[in-house]
């Protein structure tokens, strides 16, 4: 399982964050990546830990104030990208232009989708995975797994029929190891997670709980 801790904008340290992803994640067969916000990527990345960029934007090198560039993410130590997510939401054309520009650095792909059908469609423009979350249950401590199960196994039968190749991960609400565990058993390859890391009192034991019955 991917285990993908988005930061957000929450007020959290995100060395620290980083530091225990780097440190549960060679503690388990999990594979455990943070997003932090662009101005953090350097920082986290030096730590070791798998570091994603929340955005990039669908541009080249130019005159693009204020937009971010695939190619200055990679060079921070950004290994992949979220697209799309719920709180960022671009255009189909956008979706797939930063899909082509997070391509062009190598930079693994994960394009955020609010249902099914929005799956399929992302799915088509071939990132290397699709993560399902209904807005509704964002940031809720109510996991999708539970509020919402066929949501996930709609969105794994979307992307499968489109592109057996691109993975499906889900979020929203995802906070415990059980959560995770019926995540995987609905058939999703990993989760998309934020503020039952982000926010915890102690985002490392946080860590451990999601990963303690994989
Ligand atoms: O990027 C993460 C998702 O929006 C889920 O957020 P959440 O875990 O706070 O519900």
């Amino acid at each position: 399982m991917f285990i993908l801790v988005n930061l957000k904008t929450y007020p959290c340290d995100p060395v620290a964050v980083a530091e225990a992803v780097r440190d549960v994640d060679e503690s388990t067969d999990a594979r455990i990546g943070v997003a932090p916000q662009a101005t953090h990527l350097e920082r986290v990345a030096e730590t070791g830990a798998e570091t994603w960029a929340q955005h990039v934007d669908p541009i080249e090198y130019g005159s693009n104030t204020g937009h971010t560039l695939a190619e200055s993410v990679a060079d921070a130590g950004a290994v992949g990208t979220l697209i799309n997510h719920s709180e960022h939401r671009l255009k189909l054309a956008d979706i797939d232009g930063a899909v082509r520009a997070a391509s062009r650095t190598d930079l693994e792909t994960v394009v955020c989708a609010n249902n099914p059908a929005q799956v399929g469609a992302a799915a088509a423009l071939g990132p290397d995975a699709v993560a399902v979350e209904p807005p509704e249950l964002i940031g809720t401590g109510t996991p999708v797994s539970q509020a919402d199960p066929e949501v996930v196994e709609g969105a794994v039968g979307a992307a499968a029929s489109v592109d057996i190749d691109v993975s499906v991960l889900c979020g929203a609400g995802i906070s415990t190891g059980d959560d995770v565990v019926s995540a995987r058993d609905l058939g999703s390859e990993g989760v998309l997670l934020a503020s039952g890391v982000a926010k915890a009192d102690d985002p490392r034991t946080a860590l451990e709980d999601l990963v303690d019955p994989l």
